[in-house]
């Protein structure tokens, strides 16, 4: 067992090296459309399932109440923390329709999704992008493995930041990594500090 728990170490940090070579300029990219959202009054939406589901809410809470820097809260909503509305929906539509239905009563131009899947296929996600894209939202897509069903709907001006490995745990490892990154970026460009380095 003391193997496999350095194993796992071992594993995590290597996909964490790869994807320090990997991702970069893709979460530049995505932390750059935040930032245009956030300035144009809009505001992102996130959602995903399991431990998706849980750092689409971090990713909310860190933007609602602050990351590293004080600052004014900045608009986000994870979209899985409504057990009435989940429940609704997954009763009397599909599992599948949880978000997009919510997309299509609070999507709004200019909004972004970001959307969260290891694997790119979860069926839910995917009618959520189809969702956001019909209400002309962009999509900051955090995928891993082959980016799935997923990879296929982005359109040029959205982006995927899709974590090079295929073992799903890894993956929800450098997505949140991810998500730290985005708010890193998102506070020093809107809330440039002069006790920042
Ligand atoms: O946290 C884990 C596994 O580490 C699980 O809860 C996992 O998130 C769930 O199986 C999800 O349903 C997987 O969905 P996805 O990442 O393929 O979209
Ligand atoms: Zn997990």
């Amino acid at each position: 067992m003391l193997e496999r728990i350095k194993d796992s170490f071992t594993e995590s940090i290597q996909t964490k090296i790869d994807a320090a070579e990997a991702l970069p300029e893709s979460i530049a990219k995505a932390a750059e459309m935040m930032v245009h959202c956030l300035l144009g009054g809009n505001k992102i939406l996130a959602c995903g399932n399991g431990g998706s589901a849980g750092d689409a809410q971090h990713f909310s809470a860190e933007l609602l109440n602050r990351y590293e820097v004080e600052r004014p809260p900045l608009p986000a909503i994870a979209l899985t923390t409504d057990s009435s509305t989940l429940t609704a929906i997954a009763n009397d539509y599909s599992y599948d329709e949880v978000f997009s239905k919510q997309i299509l009563a609070l999507g709004q131009p200019g909004d972004i999704l970001l959307a969260i899947s290891t694997s790119g296929n979860s069926g839910n996600v995917i009618k959520a992008m189809e969702a956001a894209l019909s209400r002309d939202m962009t999509i900051v897509a955090l995928t891993g493995k082959d980016g799935g069903a997923m990879a296929g709907l982005l359109g040029g001006g959205d982006v995927e930041i899709r974590v090079p490995s295929n073992v799903t745990a890894r993956i929800q490892e450098v997505h949140l990594l991810v998500i730290h990154c985005l708010c890193d970026n998102i506070d020093r460009t809107l809330f440039p500090q002069d006790e920042q380095q």
